[in-house]
């Protein structure tokens, strides 16, 4: 199963519109060409219908909201609603301000999401109100431990059942949870935490991994999951710091294969 999803995107060369912000667009865009995808940024409103038609998926970003592009997701949003492409949510920074919080509430309204995918805090904001922010990470206090790991996937479950998406929370442990399954994911390295992206990067690869597995979502998310961390840990062996470990990170995406996946990929269901 991995492996043909694997296989379906760097076979079909998946064209992923992205709106995102101005920190990390760069490096989204070249971890989408190294998973074997094709990245298109584009926010101005007058065109976003029309690359989203062209596109097979939508990544939405909220990492540096302003009150135009807001216009410019939503109407992307419906637009790939209508055509039925997988639209995947990143609430980066949801719980630190106003801005952000209340349009993640309107986005969810307005739009329909194949995949949410924050980090705990972030997510603990989407599905409670409770998160405890940091800016755009995720606060010490609200880590996912073995010890609150069933709360963490009930409160994911019921945020699944209010929004029909597959709920993604990333960290030490990542977390995929839609109403029927839970998958745990141990790939990952520290470092990750370390550089600016690792988070908007893995939006954009799952974009990717959905655009080419529209009918298995979920699938595509924990793969891409799992192909993300294990390249933080082969990153992890070859940099020097974080600089190069980023290149190394985006490298490790561009040599990626089926059989390295498999591999190296630590996936539990629960
Ligand atoms: N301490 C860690 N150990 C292992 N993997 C990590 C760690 N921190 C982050 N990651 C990985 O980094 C990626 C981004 O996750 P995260 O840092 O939670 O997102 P964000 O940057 O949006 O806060 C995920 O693939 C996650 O598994
Ligand atoms: C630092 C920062 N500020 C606004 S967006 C952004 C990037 C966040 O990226 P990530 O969530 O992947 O660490
Ligand atoms: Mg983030």
């Amino acid at each position: 199963m991995l492996k043909k999803i694997v296989k379906n995107v760097q076979n079909q060369t998946p064209l992923v519109h992205n709106i995102t912000n101005y920190v990390t667009v760069n490096d989204c865009a070249n971890i989408i060409l190294a998973c074997g995808g094709s990245p298109i940024m584009a926010d101005e409103m007058t065109e976003v219908e029309e690359i989203t038609t062209i596109c097979q998926s939508l990544v939405i970003n909220i990492g540096t909201l302003n009150s135009r592009t807001i216009e410019a997701m939503i109407t992307a949003g419906k637009k790939a609603n209508q055509l039925n492409h997988p639209v995947i949510l990143d609430p980066v920074g949801a719980g630190a301000s106003t801005l952000r919080t209340e349009t993640v509430e309107r986005l969810i309204k307005e739009v329909k999401f194949s995949v949410i995918r924050g980090n705990i805090s972030e997510i603990k904001t989407l599905a409670a109100g409770t998160g405890q922010t940091l800016g755009v990470d995720a606060s010490a206090a609200d880590l996912v431990t073995d010890k609150n790991i069933d709360s963490v996937i009930e409160m994911a479950r019921t945020l699944s059942e209010k929004t029909g998406a597959v709920i993604a929370i990333s960290g030490v442990i990542d977390l995929v949870v839609d109403i029927n399954q839970v998958f745990m994911i141990r790939n990952g390295h520290p470092l990750m935490s370390k550089i600016t992206g690792a988070g908007c990067m893995l939006t954009a690869v799952i974009g990717a991994y959905c655009g080419a597995n529209p009918n298995q979502v979920i699938e595509a998310t924990v793969t891409a999951i799992c192909a993300m961390g294990l390249c933080g840990e082969i990153a992890a062996t070859k940099c020097e710091g974080t600089s190069s470990f980023k290149m190394h990170l985006i490298d490790a995406m561009s040599t990626l294969n089926e059989t390295i996946l498999e591999g190296g990929m630590k996936i539990e269901t629960k």
